[in-house]
């Protein structure tokens, strides 16, 4: 028998469906770890091997140029650059913006991937994105910390790095080529110590189990963390860009690069060369080693050489940077 309700209309009827949009969550993947530890190469991996799942990446360099946007080629749902300042401090409000954008796509991503500037805390990171509108359509799933195979245990007494392993759920260790057994053994020792809860895997060339990364079940919103206390900001790192309208001599590169290396804490570019314009070659300088790898086709509009130094504070200047890779710029 159907009765009536007080306003009276039919109360007895099937239940009422949920017609609202079912929001089904974008879990989070933070990328972390020190300048040059291989975050980029762990992120381009994962978009390389993206088997049909949707991934945004949102990628801080620090400085003026974003060269790891453009070292970021598949993005399968595309690359969203924050630049000239660090989604740790300067750049948390941009974070926010940039989340909220992506989701609001259609289709929406089913996965996003962060990665932070190597001089970023990613604790500061992490309680960003607590913000309770951001963590109800995207939580943070996974903080993933890459560290340099090569990176000797003492290093890790440093605090930013130690704020980068504390943070994380899963530490991969990358440049596990360029490491013997010993070394290996013990820095995974030390990393075990300071972050005993961590799953530490190996990340040759980037390559870190999907798995142990991306939830199974999208439906399950992870617990909050723990983000840890706020530290105070400390501008430790700069960096310098250099750009030229010309293309680089390579022999004289090598010299210029010998020449600041000392003074360098990572150094990345895109450029031309006298020896094959037309092609982009791609210049890392990251833990002491500086390697040279073919790139793509040079973009329109933009200078046919970009580097960017990263030092510390006070320790290198741009006049002397300009004065050293002019001469890397042939006359004529
Ligand atoms: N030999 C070797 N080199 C690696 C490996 N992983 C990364 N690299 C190299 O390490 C250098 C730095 O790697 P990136 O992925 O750019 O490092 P990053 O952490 O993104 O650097 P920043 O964003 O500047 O802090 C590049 O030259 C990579 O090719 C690895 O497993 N083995």
């Amino acid at each position: 028998m159907w009765r009536r309700g007080p306003a009276g209309r039919c109360a007895g009827r099937l239940p009422k469906l949920d017609v609202r949009r079912q929001i089904v969550p974008v879990p989070i993947l933070l990328v972390t770890g020190f300048l040059g530890a291989g975050k980029t190469t762990v992120v381009n991996h994962l978009l390389a091997h993206a088997a049909g799942r949707r991934i945004a990446a949102v990628v801080n360099d620090f400085g003026a140029i974003n060269i790891d946007a453009e070292l970021i080629a598949g993005a399968s749902d595309g690359v969203v650059s924050l630049s000239n300042g660090c989604i740790c401090c300067s750049l948390e409000g941009d974070l926010l913006r940039t989340l909220a954008i992506l989701l609001r796509r259609d289709p929406r991503p089913d996965f996003i991937v962060i990665e932070t500037s190597g001089v970023a805390d990613p604790s500061d990171i992490v309680r960003n994105l607590m913000d309770p509108v951001i963590w109800r359509d995207a939580p943070l799933e996974t903080v993933l910390c890459v560290v340099d195979a090569t990176t000797s245990p003492e290093t890790l007494n440093d605090a930013l790095l130690r704020s980068q392993l504390r943070t994380a759920d899963v530490v991969a260790l990358s440049k596990v080529d360029l490491v013997d057994a010993v070394g290996r053994a013990q820095l995974l020792d030390a990393v075990r110590t300071l972050r005993p809860a961590a799953v530490i895997v190996d990340a040759l060339h980037g390559e870190v189990p999907a798995a142990l990364l991306f939830p199974a079940d999208v439906q399950r919103v992870p617990a909050p963390r723990e983000p840890g206390p706020r530290r105070p900001a400390s501008d430790r790192f700069e960096t310098l860009s250099w750009t030229s309208e010309r293309p680089v001599s390579l022999p004289r590169l090598q010299q210029a690069i010998g020449r600041l290396a000392p003074k360098l804490a990572r150094a990345k570019g895109l450029f031309e060369t006298v020896q094959q314009p037309g092609r982009l070659m791609v210049f890392q300088f990251a833990g002491g080693r500086a390697t040279l790898a073919a790139g793509g086709e040079p973009a329109a509009g933009v200078p046919r050489a970009r580097i960017v130094f990263v030092a510390e504070i006070g320790v290198l200047s741009i006049a002397e940077i300009d004065r050293i890779m002019e001469e890397c710029i042939e006359a004529g």
